[in-house]
């Protein structure tokens, strides 16, 4: 597809009213995959309808699952049981989702199937030896394009081995991969994480019936998934995305007067950092009625504009708000002091480089900010940056809805290129934040 068209904010002052945020991507991929692959109809509530999603429910269909969208928004997923996927007749496009694309390998390398699959130009610059290599461990065969990227060919394993696989980077979508494969592998399949990443395939393939177990031992944290269960269907609701909510979070932050209301918020322990370190920032966020929603923590948000200060943020801190760093480096820009960011080197194999494309964005608005290895530093004043910036997001969705934000609240208007990278993770975005007060146009 080629995308081109660019989008501007203009500083619009307060922000108000109440936001109803789209699904959970993570959550959304998982239900219509461990959909397809339990036996029954699995409903789900809340579904993202981006186009990572999407792209995961059309290679599911591809695969043989029957996937619909009813009237009232609710999707279908009748499932074909593990190791019941047929092979598809055609490539796969897991489009710009790194997602789709490494679970979907964990899948399908325990599937006596061969799939082709790619993506588009972000995609296939992503590294895929990290997925690729375990899966080999298990008995898969793995031909990647070289640099082990996409377009590749899975010719899964006929007779899979379970593995313990130490992980080397703290990456869900790698362990998820090995668990997923581990589903259809005889035995139990165990991966060590020294990090804790987000755990909702753990989560969610209990739902639907797998034995999932977890110990912590001086090697780290240990899942091990019993192979060969029959998954059976269960109903997912999928509470709003709190990457996605990070984005009015911050944009409420820094226009002075702002109060936003964002009901139904997942709150996983394991994806709630950006919250943590704002709070630690001087941020007015409230949580209101706390609540378990089909196993997953949500509240509601209520967040005022506040006056923020520099902090130094644990790198430990990183896997639990890994994609919220563009938009912490907007927020730390409109803060008093030094903001400083370590551990972030996996940052530099997302859908762009988002630390060079963070702090390059950064400069073009007038902030001053350093780019290391794995670490940025950004240096506010408390007021308002210039702004006034063209910013080059090299298709990436929260490098656009970042500066857009930036540009809300900066002296000048802010201009993204390529914006239409948002509809992947957050359709409707500049609507839904104009409703509120916002200039985007
Ligand atoms: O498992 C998932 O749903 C995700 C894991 C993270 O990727 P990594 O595992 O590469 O860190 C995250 O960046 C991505 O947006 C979604
Ligand atoms: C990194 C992201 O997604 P993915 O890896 O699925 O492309 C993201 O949404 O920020």
């Amino acid at each position: 597809m080629t995308r081109h068209s660019s989008l501007s904010s203009t500083p619009c002052g307060s922000l108000k009213g109440t936001f109803k945020v789209p699904g959970d991507k993570s959550i959304s991929h998982r239900s219509l995959m461990f959909g397809a692959l339990a036996v029954g109809e699995t409903r789900v509530f809340g579904m993202l309808e981006g186009e990572d999603v999407l792209a995961t429910a059309k290679a599911m269909a591809a695969l043989g699952a029957k996937i619909h969208r009813d009237d009232d928004g609710v999707w279908h997923v009748e499932g074909r049981g593990i190791g019941g996927l047929c092979e598809p007749e055609d490539v796969l496009d897991m489009g710009n989702s790194g997602t789709s694309a490494r679970l979907l390998m964990g899948i399908l390398g325990s599937h006596p199937i061969t799939t082709f699959m790619t993506g588009d130009a972000s995609l296939r610059k992503r590294p895929m030896g990290r997925v690729a290599d375990p899966l080999a461990e298990m008995g898969a065969q793995v031909s990647c394009r070289s640099g082990q990227r996409l377009p590749l060919m899975v010719r899964g394993a006929a007779t899979p081995m379970p593995i313990r696989y130490k992980l080397p980077m703290a990456s869900a979508q790698v362990k998820s991969c090995i668990l997923l494969a581990g589903l259809n592998t005889p035995g139990e399949t165990t991966v060590i994480e020294t990090e804790h990443t987000r755990d909702h395939t753990e989560l969610m393939l209990r739902h639907f019936g797998a034995e999932v177990r977890v110990v912590q031992t001086k090697e780290g944290r240990e899942t091990t998934i019993v192979g060969q269960p029959e998954l059976v269907a269960a109903d997912v609701l999928v509470p709003s995305d709190p990457s996605s909510a990070a984005f009015p979070t911050v944009a409420a932050l820094i226009n002075p007067g702002s109060e936003l209301r964002l009901p139904g918020i997942g709150m996983n322990p394991h994806r709630n950092g950006i919250y943590i370190t704002l709070k630690e920032m001087g941020a007015d966020i409230t949580l209101e009625n706390e609540r378990t929603e089909a196993g997953e923590p949500v509240a509601d948000l209520v967040i005022r504009a506040s006056k923020l200060k520099g902090i130094s943020v644990p790198a430990e801190r990183a896997p639990s708000m890994i994609d919220e760093y563009p938009i912490l480096a907007v927020a730390a820009a409109f803060a008093e002091g030094k903001t400083v960011m370590h551990g972030l080197g996996e940052l530099r194999v997302k859908e762009s480089d988002r630390l060079s494309a963070v702090a390059n964005g950064l400069k073009a608005c007038g902030v001053t900010c350093e780019e290391g290895e794995d670490f940025l530093i950004v240096e506010g004043n408390g007021s308002a940056p210039l702004g006034g910036g063209t910013i080059t997001t090299h298709f990436d969705h929260r490098i656009a809805m970042s500066f857009l934000v930036m540009g809300m609240a900066a002296q000048q208007k802010v201009t993204v290129l390529d914006a239409e990278a948002i509809d992947t993770s957050f359709p409707g975005f500049a609507t839904l934040m104009n409703g509120l007060g916002a200039g985007i146009s």
